[in-house]
């Protein structure tokens, strides 16, 4: 008999969910973790840079707030404090990722480095373990491109930038993805100077009127942003030499180009699961293609043909298709129809579906519905007039994709999802009672203009006009 009905490797945000549900409903669950419980999300990746970026944001309302009439002195920034605050942020949250609490739920939490030693078995340092089914959920990390010059010159990653011990003079970021982006507004706003040397354009998989809002602030704010800029090699300094010449030295340098998954160690040949530059190769319900007792969830899981993508949310959502699949026995594949995605910076930029690009790619008839905010009294009261609510929809009125451009836009993008998801009409959208004044009456407004033509028609007018002479 096995060890284990199921055994995960990796304690990050997809392995702890799989763990979590699997534990609860009274399966005998291994989780292997090799370093720190709770992985990149809660130790280097989203709770520290939501942490820092909320301090940024902090001073940078200070810094505005004369446009309420208010005169607040100059925010003094004390960089070991904010550190402090970050790292506190971090053991604040960590008791819900920790070893006793998972212990608690009834799985055998094991520390160590966990490999295939063939299908269904797992060295974990010096011990063996067969388990019914292998949950392979052993994350990502940065990426850091094979530029010449690079490997010799001192660079950090999310894994060292979060707990330096002095604030950088001049950061130089190289990549403006979403880690590139909420770095630099996070830096910028604690009083380093910023400049995010990208190779194609900021925030790239966005909508590219949206993104134009958001450089605007970015660049607003002090960030210098270099688009289109190929480093062809990195010198000492640090300093970022471009095709054509242009040298730009700062004092740290940050690389933020993307993810790699950890497939390296953990033995995949012996256990006969194929993985590739992606990750591990599933199908669409996340299983390996060539080991039907393993599953991979969160960023190492490349389902084939839908490709992998690097979200907290999207570990979760993982962690529901392995369990109904593993646990239930039940079909269940990923659909990224809805997926939501929002870049923290102030203003946020929020997305789900497809962005006016992707949907004229995928060769959709669509229309584009508009509203700004500097049309939403919400906006105006809060001196926040930039940004934007922009719907792609089809000509019979159903929901593609919604983007917003604006601050908190994260904490709207719901509605969204959800009407994306469930195919919710654009009427019923447009119909909905929306709080006044709230930014969310945005995207209703932009939902409601789909209407207005057909609303104030020649057509409709004539027909209130015979109603108006009933008695
Ligand atoms: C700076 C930054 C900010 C981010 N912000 C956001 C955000 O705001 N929202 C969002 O949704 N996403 C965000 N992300 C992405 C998010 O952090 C990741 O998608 C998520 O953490 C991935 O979770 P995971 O469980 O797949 O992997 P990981 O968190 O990488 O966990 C994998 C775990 O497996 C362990 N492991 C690996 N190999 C082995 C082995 N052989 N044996 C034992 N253990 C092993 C590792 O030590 C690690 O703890 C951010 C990422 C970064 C870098
Ligand atoms: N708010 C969030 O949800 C959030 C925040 C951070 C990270 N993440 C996740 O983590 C993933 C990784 O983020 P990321 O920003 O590192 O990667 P990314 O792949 O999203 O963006 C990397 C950027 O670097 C650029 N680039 C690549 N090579 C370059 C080079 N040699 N020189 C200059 N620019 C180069 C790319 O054009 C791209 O714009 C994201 O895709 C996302 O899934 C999410």
């Amino acid at each position: 008999m096995p060890d284990f009905d199921l055994a995960v490797i990796g304690a990050g945000a997809a392995g702890l969910s799989v763990t979590a549900v699997a534990a609860q409903l009274g399966l005998r669950v291994a989780l292997i973790e090799r370093e720190r419980m709770g992985g990149d999300c809660l130790n280097t990746g989203c709770v520290p840079s939501k942490a820092l970026l909320a301090a940024a944001h902090a001073v940078q309302e200070a810094q505005a707030a004369g446009r309420f009439g208010l005169r607040i002195a100059e925010p003094v920034v004390d960089w070991d404090a904010v550190q402090a605050h970050v790292q506190g942020v971090i053991a604040g949250i960590a008791p819900m990722d920790s070893e006793a609490r998972f212990t608690a739920i009834g799985a055998t939490v094991l520390r160590g480095h966990a490999r295939f030693t063939g299908p269904d078995v797992l060295a974990v340092d010096g011990r063996r373990l067969r388990a019914r089914r292998i949950v392979v959920a052993a994350g990502s990390r940065a990426a850091v491109p094979a530029i010449p010059g690079l490997a010799d010159v001192p660079h950090m990653t999310n894994a060292d930038i979060f707990g330096l011990p002095e604030r950088p003079a001049h950061l130089l970021i190289l990549g403006g993805g979403p880690v590139g982006l909420e770095m630099a507004q996070a830096h910028a706003g604690l009083g380093c100077r910023v400049t995010v040397v990208e190779a194609e354009r900021i925030a790239g998989r966005d909508d590219a009127e949206l993104v134009d809002g958001l450089r605007t602030a970015l660049q607003q704010q002090g960030i210098a942003i270099l688009e289109g800029a190929q480093v062809i090699r990195v010198e000492a300094g640090p300093a970022l030499v471009l095709a054509g010449g242009r040298r730009v030295a700062g004092s740290h340098l940050l690389v933020a180009v993307g993810r790699r998954p950890n497939i390296e160690a953990l033995g995949l040949d012996a256990g006969g699961v194929r993985a590739g530059p992606g990750g591990i190769a599933t199908d669409a319900g996340l299983r390996s293609l060539t080991n039907r007792r393993v599953f991979a969830v969160g960023d190492i899981a490349d389902p084939a043909g839908i490709g992998p993508r690097a979200f907290t949310h999207v570990g979760s959502y993982h962690a529901s298709i392995v369990i109904r699949r593993a646990v239930f026995r039940l079909p269940a594949r990923v659909d990224y129809a809805a997926l939501p995605r929002v870049i923290y910076t102030a203003p946020e930029l929020a997305q789900v579906g497809l962005t006016e690009a992707e949907a004229r790619a995928a060769g959709h008839a669509i229309r584009i519905l508009r509203w700004p905010l500097s049309e939403n009294d919400r906006a105006q009261a809060e001196r926040r007039p930039e940004g934007l609510a922009k719907l792609v929809v089809t000509p019979k009125g159903r929901v593609l994709g919604a983007g917003l451009l604006g601050h908190h836009a994260g904490e709207m993008i719901g509605t969204w999802t959800l009407a994306i998801a469930r195919k919710v009409p654009l009427s019923a959208l447009a119909g909905m009672i929306v709080p006044y004044p709230t930014l969310a009456e945005a995207p209703k407004r932009a939902a409601g203009s789909f209407f207005a033509a057909s609303l104030f028609a020649a057509r409709t007018k004539r027909l209130v006009r015979l109603l108006a002479r009933l008695p």
